[in-house]
């Protein structure tokens, strides 16, 4: 479904990434951990199409997207992938539900046909009552699983998660992943998941590490 090439990506003198190689395949919900510092946030937008690689290829889907311009790839992110990330960052001016509805309205889909999409969300991700608050009313749990049905709502083929939990405790972080990797496997969708947590790494399928700006295997004890 999608993969990484030999993939190098400095900033400036800083080389993040040197020579990562990663294929995730369709369905799958991989783990990628890592020390701080060795790239895998880097990678995780070298994935999605946000970062253009300095040397490699990043393939979605039988289609290489790296040589797409900013244009395509801005569209590919909008049409095909989901996003979750650490804070949530959800829009501090819409309520809950226009959140959620956000990636439908952007994809053209009307206001109401959109906004009962995303009330649909709340009872699944057990948000019940909460579609007309603001995210400086929610709890961060709270936020996180609003954050979750934005990125999963538009139905991407593939999800990527950046410490979604990060922000949570670990119960509560649980909670989050039990409800992104339930959802995912429902609408089959793939799922690029960064975490330095191993409880959060053992909802996956699968898990490599990201060391030195390189991709590994990791190899069970
Ligand atoms: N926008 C940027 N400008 C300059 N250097 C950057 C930028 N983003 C990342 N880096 C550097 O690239 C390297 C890889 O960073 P990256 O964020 O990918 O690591 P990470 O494994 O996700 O780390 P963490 O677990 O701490 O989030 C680090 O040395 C980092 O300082």
């Amino acid at each position: 479904m999608i993969e990484a090439r030999d993939v190098t990506l400095s900033f400036g003198e800083t080389p993040a990434l040197r020579g990562a190689t990663l294929t995730v395949a369709e369905g799958e919900i991989l783990a990628v951990m890592g020390p701080s510092g060795s790239g895998k946030s880097t990678l995780l937008h070298c994935l999605a199409g946000i970062l253009v690689p300095d040397t490699g290829e990043i393939h979605f889907a039988g289609q290489r997207i790296d040589t797409l311009d900013e244009g395509a790839r801005s569209a590919l992110r909008r049409d095909r992938f989901g996003f979750v990330f650490q804070f949530g960052q959800l829009v501090p001016e819409l309520t809950a539900v226009e959140n959620v509805a956000l990636p439908l309205l952007l994809a053209g889909t009307r206001r109401r046909t959109a906004v009962a999409e995303a009330a649909s969300w709340f009872a699944r991700l057990d948000l019940d009552g909460l579609q007309g608050r603001r995210s400086g009313e929610l709890s961060g749990g709270q936020a996180q699983r609003v954050a979750l049905a934005r990125g999963l709502v538009a139905k991407p083929r593939v999800l990527f998660a950046d410490e979604p939990t990060g922000s949570l405790d670990s119960l509560t972080g649980e909670h989050v992943m039990d409800l992104l990797v339930g959802a995912a496997r429902e609408q089959g969708t793939t799922v690029v998941v960064v975490t330095h947590e191993a409880r959060v790494a053992a909802y996956a399928d699968r898990e490599v590490i990201v060391r030195d700006g390189t991709v590994t295997t990791a190899v069970l004890a």
